[in-house]
């Protein structure tokens, strides 16, 4: 069948070499970088004291106010990501996760020491671009380092990062709210600074890709691969990496090249997977659970509780994909993910729907807050082992290398400004839709699925330089990979 019958053509074929502890070790040290990512989204949740005395559940959050601050981080690194692609592949990556992890240590000393608001804004925006090129260099990093077969397990430890990042936040603004004498934020977004530390330092210390050090002409390219493979026998990985890299460096302006036909595949998953993972609609939970479930009449501790809880599924059902993407595949995992998704999104709309109707005033009991904050645990978990890590898993390991760099920056601005939009509508979505809104996000759920299972080829266990043969063989894409380009990818594979 379409999508889903297919066979990966270049046969789950890797090379030799094993998972060597230096390679773990350096992509757990450029995992964290997607701390800071997290730590900014958990700081950012909402809470109830901002609320109006509006009686009516659904819209007494409805603020503008409350949203444009946290939003404007978002547009930052938007922007950011693009100045990060070309740093990233005429530098090598290193130097953008360096560059990121500086300016967000530099945003959180200033947001911490604060005296106005210029000085929050300042931060703010530095934070943001500090996110900007850790999004746009790590998931390349991660994905380049990794042998094809743990390519999965060792990317999405970016995720897994982002999703610790969070939850700590949660906590430590947990802590900080309690703090007499209004000072406590200054304590939250100073914290900033420890995971920006930690990337910073640590990225001062990773060696560079051998796909990048190739592409950049770096003598020391071979010996590197052999360092992180753990073996002699590199010749036929390393004899790809340098095909690769020579198309890349007939490619003098990947902005002008992505637009071709022969990378419309590429292209559209890089556009449509950050698109589609913002419109799970997963932010609402992240930034705003502790006002939905205040929404749904918890009182202040336990609407804060809940959001802990839902934060700590976040984490180990992420790890259940660190398991599973390599094995049981991308695609499953997007479909499983899916479907669950969507059916908690059905539930959680019309229990909400039962309980408040559409005027919005109503009560709902303890027992029913329970079950609708189980449901919303299983709808977390369900996008934490599909959208949430593929969401830069896929886009990181389908691009060639000329392009790699420009195609991120696309990912990572393309989500950046959904999850600005979804920060920015959310509350006045919640009052104007009301229950409808789990529908909303529910019908764009359906839309995905859809369009996994028919136009995202399996990628689990593909060497990466050697991606262009998945388009080739698919049933919609295949057409415009033209033999030209595959077969100058497969030179050595053909003759080893
Ligand atoms: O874990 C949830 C978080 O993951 C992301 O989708 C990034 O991959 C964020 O937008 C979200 O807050």
């Amino acid at each position: 069948m379409a999508g889903g019958g297919f066979v990966n053509p270049v046969g789950g074929g890797d090379y030799p070499g094993k998972l060597t502890w230096f390679v773990m070790l350096t992509c757990i040290v450029a995992a964290t970088g997607g701390l800071i990512f997290g730590y900014d989204i958990g700081i950012s949740v909402f809470r109830k004291e901002k609320a109006d005395k509006s009686t009516n559940q659904y819209c007494k959050f409805d603020s503008q106010l409350l949203t444009s601050f946290t939003s404007s981080l978002y547009l930052a690194a938007l922007v950011a990501s693009f100045f990060a692609s070309t740093i990233t592949r005429v530098f090598g990556r290193k130097w953008s996760m360096l560059f990121g992890g500086v300016t967000f240590l530099a945003g959180a000393a200033i947001n911490g020491t604060a005296k106005d608001v210029a000085m929050l804004i300042i931060g703010r925006i530095l934070l943001g671009v500090g996110v900007g090129f850790a999004n746009q260099s790590v998931p390349l990093y991660l994905s380049e380092m990794a042998p094809a077969r743990y390519r999965g397990m060792l990317n999405i430890g970016f995720q897994l990062m982002i999703t610790i990042g969070i939850f700590v936040a949660n906590l430590i603004n947990y802590g900080t709210a309690k703090i007499k004498g209004g000072w406590g934020w200054r304590v939250s977004l100073a914290g900033a600074a420890v995971p920006a530390a930690i990337i910073t330092l640590g990225s001062l210390f990773l060696p560079d890709t051998p796909n990048s050090l190739i592409d950049r002409g770096k003598e020391e390219a071979r010996e590197m691969l052999r360092r992180i493979r753990g073996t002699n026998d590199i010749d036929r990985e390393y004899q790809d990496l340098v095909v690769a890299s020579n198309q890349s460096r007939s490619v003098q302006h990947p902005w002008a090249n992505i637009i071709q036909r022969k990378y419309r595949p590429q292209l559209t998953m890089a556009i449509l997977i950050p698109f589609f993972q913002q419109l799970t609609g997963i932010n609402v939970i992240m930034f705003y659970a502790p006002i939905l479930f205040n929404t749904i009449g918890f009182l202040d501790n336990a609407s804060l509780i809940a959001a802990v809880i839902t934060g700590a599924v976040n984490i180990f059902a992420t790890l259940v994909s660190v398991y599973y993407a390599d094995r049981a595949g991308r695609r499953k995992l997007f479909l499983a993910g899916g479907t669950q998704m969507l059916i908690c999104q059905i539930l959680v709309g019309t229990l909400i729907w039962k309980e408040f109707g559409t005027t919005g005033h109503g009560h709902v009991s303890k027992g029913m807050a329970i079950i609708i904050v189980a449901l919303i645990c299983v709808y977390v978990s369900g996008f934490a082992w599909s959208w949430g890590p593929l969401g830069w898993l896929v886009p990181s390991e389908i691009f060639p290398l000329e392009i790699r760099s420009a195609g991120q920056a696309i990912n990572v601005s393309v989500n950046m400004f959904f999850t600005f939009v979804i920060a920015q509508v959310f509350l006045s979505l919640l009052c104007h839709f009301k229950f409808g809104l789990f529908y909303f996000f529910g019908g764009w759920v359906i839309v995905m699925t859809i369009f996994i299972y028919f136009f995202l080829p399996e990628t689990k266990n593909v060497p990466i330089e050697e991606m262009v043969h998945v388009w080739k063989a698919h049933w919609f894409w295949g057409k415009y990979i033209n033999d030209a380009t595959s077969a100058a990818t497969s030179s050595s594979r053909s003759n080893p």
